[in-house]
Parts: C-alpha cells; sequence; structure tokens
C-alpha cells in the first residue's frame, strides 16, 4: 500500500508542546492550560475562551515551535516497520498560514528523528485530498480539499478525536492490526 503518514498529532507530539508553552507563557495566571487528555476540539483555539484565539496561534507560530515537538511514542519505530513490511511510506503534512517558522522546521525534525532520506518523502501541502494514496493516517477528524480523496481516512487516535467512530482508528501498538482490516 501507499501509506500516507500526516506529521503534526502523529510522528510529533503537537499538543504536549502547546500545553507545556501554554503553562510557561503570561496566559497561565488568567487561565490555566488545558491538559492533553482534556482537548475536545482539534484546534487548541476552540477550547480556550474565545479571548485567548490570537494568543493560542501567536504560541503555534512562534519560532522553534515545530521544531521542538517531541515524537510520539511508536511513530518512529512504526514509520521504519511499515516500510520493512513492503509499504511505500510517504510524510502528507500541512503547513500553518504562518509558514516561516513552520515548514523548514517541519523539514529539520523530519531529518533529525527519521532521517534525511526521508524528507525526500515529504509532501507539504494544504489540501491532502489532491495527493495520491491508498490511505492517510491523521489525527485531524474531517479532512476537506478540492477533490473526493483517494485515499481512506484511518483516524489517529487522541484525546481530542476520540468522539468520532465513523473511521478506523490507529494508535502506533497496532498499526498492523488496523490496516489489515481495510
Ligand atoms: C493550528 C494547528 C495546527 N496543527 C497542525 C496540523 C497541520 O500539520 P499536520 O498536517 O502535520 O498535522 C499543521 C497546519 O495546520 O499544523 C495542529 O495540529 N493543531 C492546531 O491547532
Ligand atoms: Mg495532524
Amino acid at each position: 500500500m501507499l501509506i500516507l503518514v500526516d506529521q503534526d498529532g502523529v510522528l510529533a507530539d503537537f499538543e504536549q508542546a502547546f500545553y507545556q508553552a501554554w503553562q510557561r507563557s503570561p496566559m497561565q495566571q488568567d487561565f490555566p492550560a488545558i491538559a492533553p487528555e482534556h482537548r475536545r476540539h482539534f484546534y487548541p483555539r476552540d477550547d480556550y475562551p474565545t479571548q485567548y484565539a490570537q494568543a493560542t496561534r501567536d504560541i503555534i507560530a512562534s519560532k522553534g515551535f515545530f521544531r521542538n515537538l517531541r515524537p510520539i511514542e511508536g511513530a518512529i519505530n512504526g514509520m521504519k516497520a511499515m516500510q520493512e513490511a513492503g509499504h511505500e511510506v510517504v510524510i502528507c503534512t500541512a503547513p500553518i498560514n504562518e509558514y516561516q517558522h513552520c515548514v523548514p522546521e517541519k523539514y529539520e525534525w523530519v531529518e533529525e528523528h527519521l532521517g534525511m532520506e526521508w524528507t525526500r518523502r515529504m509532501i507539504v501541502t494544504k489540501d491532502k485530498t489532491l495527493v495520491y494514496g491508498d490511505v492517510l493516517i491523521d489525527d485531524r477528524p474531517e479532512i476537506h480539499g478540492h477533490r473526493a480523496p483517494q485515499w481512506q481516512h484511518v483516524l489517529f487516535d487522541q484525546a481530542y478525536n476520540r468522539h468520532i467512530s465513523t473511521t478506523p482508528r490507529l494508535t502506533w501498538n497496532q498499526w498492523q492490526t488496523v490496516l489489515a482490516t481495510l
């Protein structure tokens, strides 16, 4: 299979980094950071009070945010294992609108954690529906774009998407079982 794998929320731990950045920020005094297991919406700005919408964007767009994300447990081994099992594995990731730090840092992250050869297997796009693949493993519950996608969406398990039951759900310790059911 040609497997597209999302970066943030699947390979890189966006949630933990956002939580820690908020705790270090002045906002923490007025509104304490929401622990990752208590998040309920994909975008933090939808879980935090509306007056903090810009503050959430500023954290995510800040220099070093994407560069310093920790790998999600099992992700690096999972990527290599999927490849060793004979699948074509491609990273398919969206940049934020404030792309200046995000885009190069996503490449640097992949180079550091997976190795330089994986940077040649990265597709950075705002529209994942235009990318060909059999499967897209992605933590975002709804993925829209200009076309009906070729791939089947497999939802990567996160606290904020746990109320969704319509798509197959994957964690890194049972990717083989999930892909075998497709
Ligand atoms: C703003 C925001 C972006 N992102 C990630 C998703 C996209 O990366 P990816 O496609 O690798 O999951 C990228 C642009 O939206 O930033 C979040 O995961 N949560 C957010 O709240
Ligand atoms: Mg994601």
